[in-house]
């Protein structure tokens, strides 16, 4: 049986489940459910985390540019934020490995057919590849928080069955219903236009993109006809109850 290829892309305020610390425990959680699921599905990782492991332990001076930091930061903690991945995923028999791309890398052809190449291979050796983009050499995502937009661009070009985005809200709510403190989500998206006027203005916390770099990534799934999932990545067991239906989240056809 051909098992479903998820895109599972997580981000800042996921991991660290709002808090300043990397969770063990949502990592727990996500080793929990991919093995769990490994009969029927298998998983690509896009993980953010690197500045916000290595902000756990280090403070770093710098008089030039505070994005300069934010790279050094991401070098210092992508190492650990791979290490806690593959203790905890080993104690499940997951095997992990670590891709490290930029979005330039998706311009060229021979890169892309290196990134294909490579992550088939992984994939069937049961190797379940961790994504992050390339800081040190490309600032784009750090400054605009777009691993949502690496995690669409991998979909796409792996030819996911399904892009799930875990955040910390359920989805996707109407712009009316934050207004007035009643949060409610979007369940199907079937207009993609009318889903840009949703966006509300709020700076991240942990992270740095916000819902608008979502629906970025969305459209860029979109072209490829790579069906998306907005789901609340803070919940425990949230990828297999989105799967069951369990819980309210938004999809993107
Ligand atoms: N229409 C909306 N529905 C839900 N969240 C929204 C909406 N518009 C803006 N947001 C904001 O987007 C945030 C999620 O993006 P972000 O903080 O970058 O998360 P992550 O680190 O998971 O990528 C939400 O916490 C919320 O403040
Ligand atoms: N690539 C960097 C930052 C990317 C980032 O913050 O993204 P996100 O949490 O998806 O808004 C990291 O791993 O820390």
């Amino acid at each position: 049986m051909k098992k479903k290829r998820i895109l599972l892309k997580i981000g800042s305020n996921t991991l660290t489940k709002e808090t300043d610390n990397i969770s063990r425990g949502k990592i727990e959680d996500i080793a929990n459910q991919i093995a769990k699921l490994q009969d029927t599905c298998e998983f690509i990782i896009v993980s953010s985390g690197a500045i916000a492991v290595a902000k756990q332990f280090v403070k770093l001076e710098s008089k030039r540019k505070e994005i300069f930091v934010k790279q050094a930061l991401a070098s210092i903690g992508q190492p650990h934020l791979i290490r806690i991945y593959q203790e905890i995923f080993r104690e499940l028999g997951l095997l992990t490995s670590q891709c490290l791309l930029s979005y330039s890398d998706f311009e060229k052809q021979e890169s892309k057919t290196n990134i294909v190449n490579t992550i088939n291979v992984l994939v069937n050796n049961n190797y379940i590849p961790i994504i992050n983009e390339n800081d040190t050499v490309a600032t784009d995502e750090i400054k605009f928080g777009d691993n949502d937009k690496l995690g669409a661009l991998t979909a796409s070009l792996l030819s996911a069955d399904l892009f799930i985005i875990a955040t910390n809200t359920n989805g996707i709510y109407t712009k009316e219903s934050i207004e007035k403190g009643t949060p409610k989500t979007i369940e199907l998206v079937e207009d993609f236009n009318a889903l840009k006027h949703q966006v509300v203005n709020s700076k991240s916390t942990h992270g740095t993109g916000g819902m608008q770099s979502k629906i970025d990534a969305i459209s860029v799934a979109k072209q490829s006809n790579v069906e998306t999932w907005i789901v609340n990545g803070l919940e425990d067991n949230f990828i297999i109850n989105a799967l069951e239906n369990k819980i309210l989240f938004t999809k993107i056809k």
